[in-house]
Formats: structure tokens, C-alpha cells, sequence
């Protein structure tokens, strides 16, 4: 569904990302894995088109999204869910999950089944974006795009922040999703986190995947490979 290839990226002659490759299908969650400054961040910005120094080639369902702004992005499926979670704090939860455009009637998750899959926002949705709780507000951001029809959700750092039975309930929500065909490329430092949900992972260390695993090898060898990113 995503691919990434010989992706670079710079701050000015900065470079922070050195010719990285990915790719995910159709209901997958494949992790990028680094400590900070690895350049997750900036991956996941570079893919949605909000990162302008970019060289490589982004494509989605086979199409390369080169030139392509954010908001186009948007309308082809792809869903941003940034680390500050991008919540209208003065507006309710209702109201925040009807202001983003459905860009794909297709694949855009109807308001009772957003409720469904997110039993507290339907017990929220009438509280402003300030009265949430941390999980409650990030439960909010992961909401919005599949309400709007992102068919793949670029999540930066889900888990931080919050406690672990709300990083449980998140992992069971990134679970449910993906069973409903949507996928996830996962920014995360909480290894252990990661490897509960995802299929794949991709090591990142000073701008480069230094390593591409299955889940299972993952499992195997969390510690040593922990140890070699230095986290
Ligand atoms: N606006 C910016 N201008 C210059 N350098 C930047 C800018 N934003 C990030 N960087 C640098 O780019 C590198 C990658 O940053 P990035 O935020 O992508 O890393 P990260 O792996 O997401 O880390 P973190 O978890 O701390 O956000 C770092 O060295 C960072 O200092």
C-alpha cells in the first residue's frame, strides 16, 4: 500500500535522513523504532508532505505522491496522528470528530461505529477537548482520520505519556483496527508496546534502518537490539 524509497530528508544542509526504504500492505502495523532524534518524526511528516526538504520517492497503492501537498495526501488515504495529538481543545469531542472533510465516503468509519470501536467518546462527546485525559484525547486523534476515511494511520508515539492500562487499551484499539483492514506505520520507544501489536519493525539510527524484522525476530532479540540503538 506505502511504499518508501531512498528516502532522504534535510533541516537546511542538515541531513536526518539517509536514503530509507519501507513498505506497508493493505492492514498491516509496521513500526519505525529508534531513540530520540532518530528521525521517526521526521519520516512520518516527510510521508504525510509536511516535511519540504525531501529527496526519494513516497508512493501509496502505487502511485507516487511527489508534489502531492498534505491535504492531497489526505484525500488518497493517508491519515496524520501526530505526538501532540492535535486536538481542538475549545471543542467538544463530537464536534472535533466532524470538523475534518471525509475525504473518502468509501472507507469513512460512520459516527456510530467510530462510538463503537471508542465506547468513550460516546460517553465524551459532548465535553470540550481540555476535559479529556491524556488516552482520551489520543483515543480522539486516532478517531478522527478513520472518521474522515484514512485508510492508513501514520501514528507518532501513541503510548507516550499515558498509563499502562490506557497503553493496553490503545494496543487493543491498534488491533481492532487493523482486523478492519486499516493500517498503521507506528512511531515508538516503548518496545514492548510495539511489539504487542505490530507485524514488522524497522530500526532506525541517526536517519537509517539499520534493521527490518518480523514480529517474531523482534521478540527474540529486543534486548541486543535495544542495546544497539542505545535505548
Ligand atoms: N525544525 C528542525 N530544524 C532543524 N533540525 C531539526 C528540526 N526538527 C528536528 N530536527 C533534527 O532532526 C533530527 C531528527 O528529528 P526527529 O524529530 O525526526 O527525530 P525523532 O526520532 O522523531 O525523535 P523524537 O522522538 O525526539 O521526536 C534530530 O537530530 C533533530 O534535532
Amino acid at each position: 500500500m506505502l511504499r518508501v524509497e531512498d528516502l532522504s530528508a534535510f533541516y537546511g544542509e542538515a541531513q536526518v535522513l539517509r536514503n530509507v526504504s519501507l513498505d506497508v500492505a493493505h492492514g498491516e502495523v509496521v513500526t519505525l523504532v529508534g531513540r530520540n532524534g532518530a528521525g521517526k518524526t521526521t519520516l512520518l511528516r516527510s510521508i504525510m508532505g509536511l516535511h519540504k526538504g525531501t529527496r526519494g520517492v513516497v508512493a501509496l497503492d502505487g502511485q507516487s505522491l511527489d508534489g502531492k501537498s498534505a491535504d492531497k495526501r489526505a484525500r488518497l488515504g493517508l491519515g496524520w496522528v501526530p505526538d501532540n495529538r492535535g486536538i481542538y481543545a475549545t471543542l467538544s469531542v463530537s464536534e472535533n470528530l466532524s470538523l475534518p472533510p471525509v475525504v473518502d465516503k468509501s472507507a469513512a468509519w460512520s459516527l456510530d461505529r467510530i462510538y463503537e470501536q471508542f465506547p468513550v467518546l460516546h460517553e465524551r462527546r459532548d465535553f470540550p477537548g481540555t476535559k479529556l485525559s491524556g488516552g482520551e484525547q489520543q483515543m480522539l486523534a486516532m478517531a478522527r482520520p478513520l472518521r474522515a476515511g484514512s485508510r492508513l494511520l501514520l501514528l507518532d508515539e501513541p503510548s507516550e505519556g499515558l498509563a499502562p492500562v490506557i497503553v493496553n487499551q490503545i494496543g487493543q484499539i491498534i488491533r481492532d483496527i487493523k482486523a478492519q483492514g486499516v493500517a498503521v506505520l507506528l512511531v515508538e520507544q516503548n518496545v514492548k508496546f510495539a511489539s504487542t501489536v505490530a507485524d514488522r519493525h524497522n530500526l532506525l539510527a541517526q536517519g537509517e534502518v539499520v534493521a527490518s524484522l518480523d514480529n517474531d525476530e523482534f521478540h527474540s532479540r529486543t534486548t541486543e537490539l535495544l542495546e544497539h540503538l542505545g535505548m
